[in-house]
């Protein structure tokens, strides 16, 4: 595997996480703002504005009172955790896709910030390519009851808050309030976006430096939902305006049934960096706090493969979803 200093970025999103490391200090007086989603369709223009706002300025925003239940994330956090408990050479018959985000790895993800494989588990389910990828699908294998179904219900109700908050994106920026809408068709063959459950390992020891459970990154794609466990915390956050000057992180706490969102590469583009994708990174537990496993999800909005990414000021030269994605996966395993 390739590390940061042997490889040749060509986008200037992945020279900016090359030179990252570990640096920066932590600010924790900083609040990252929590938007109420409650009745979306009627108070949409004031939902926008607090959305708007909150990406342009902090560059990161959580979310309440959004269409998912509580016990759906707890649910999906319990087939999470039963597969991960898998023994390991089940979870091999489920090996990553080559260029897709389908599958399970192990420690695969070596981050260009830190050079390090980030020190975590992952299962993806990009619904098109996970033909031999559910636990159901091999004799002899362990069945997880559900595990299927229940995530792929669960995968679509992210796309739909998903689609619902783009949409107040599309409207500020001039765009068809449908436009991200379609351009993330769920019944597409070229369909891509992806629901990502994450198994941190627990604790051996005292914290290695230059190892982290996630080195610092921005997401690749147009918008991630990322749902915590209260007690697994570490995730941290540097808003995008500040990372040009200082790296100061924020630590976000989690809260039960609170959604934590961020802008992602291809919609920075495509905004023609209007949005601003934020750096964040997952820290090790210090020694006060829980040692154990951190489980976590993501939901990443990426367009599907055939759409063209191009701003309405046409600030960057126009590029397929597929070829912007295929030069950060590439840098990433
Ligand atoms: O686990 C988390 O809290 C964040 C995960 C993340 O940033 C990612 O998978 O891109
Ligand atoms: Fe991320």
């Amino acid at each position: 595997m390739q590390t940061t200093s042997q490889q040749n970025y060509s986008l200037t999103e992945l020279n900016l996480e090359k030179n990252l490391g570990s640096r920066g200090t932590e600010n924790d007086q900083r609040s990252i703002p929590i938007i109420d989603l409650s009745r979306f369709n009627e108070r949409k223009p004031e939902i926008t504005e607090q959305l708007w706002y909150a990406a342009v300025e902090v560059g990161f925003f959580q979310i309440k009172n959004h269409s998912i239940a509580l016990t759906d994330i707890n649910k999906a956090f319990q087939y999470s955790e039963q597969f991960f408990s898998l023994p390991m050479a089940e979870k091999e018959q489920y090996p990553l896709k080559d260029g897709l985000n389908a599958g399970w790895e192990f420690q695969a993800q070596v981050r260009p910030s830190t050079g390090t494989a980030d020190r975590k588990e992952s299962y993806q389910i990009t619904r098109p390519h996970m033909s031999g990828l559910w636990p159901e699908s091999h004799e002899n294998s362990t069945t997880i009851d559900g595990f299927q179904d229940f995530l792929l219900t669960f995968e679509q109700q992210c796309w739909q808050l998903g689609m619902n908050i783009l949409s107040c994106f599309a409207d500020k920026l001039g765009f068809p309030s449908d436009f991200f809408h379609k351009a993330h068709t769920w019944q597409a063959e070229d369909y891509q976006s992806t629901l990502r459950l994450l198994h941190y390992l627990p604790m051996e020891g005292k914290a290695t430096p230059g190892i982290w459970r996630a080195g610092a990154h921005t997401d690749f794609d147009c918008l991630t939902m990322v749902f915590q466990k209260s007690g697994q915390g570490g995730l941290q956050v540097c808003p995008g305006k500040d990372s040009k000057n200082k790296l100061e992180w924020t630590n976000v706490v989690p809260m039960d049934g609170i959604i934590t969102c961020n802008i992602g590469d291809m919609l920075m583009r495509w905004s023609d960096d209007q949005l601003k994708s934020t750096l964040h990174r997952v820290r090790m537990p210090r020694p006060d706090e829980n040692q154990g496993s951190r489980y976590s999800m993501a939901f990443f909005c990426q367009a599907n493969r055939n759409e063209v990414i191009q701003g309405p000021r046409k600030k960057y030269e126009a590029i397929t979803a597929a070829d912007y994605l295929q030069q950060r996966i590439k840098a990433n395993f």
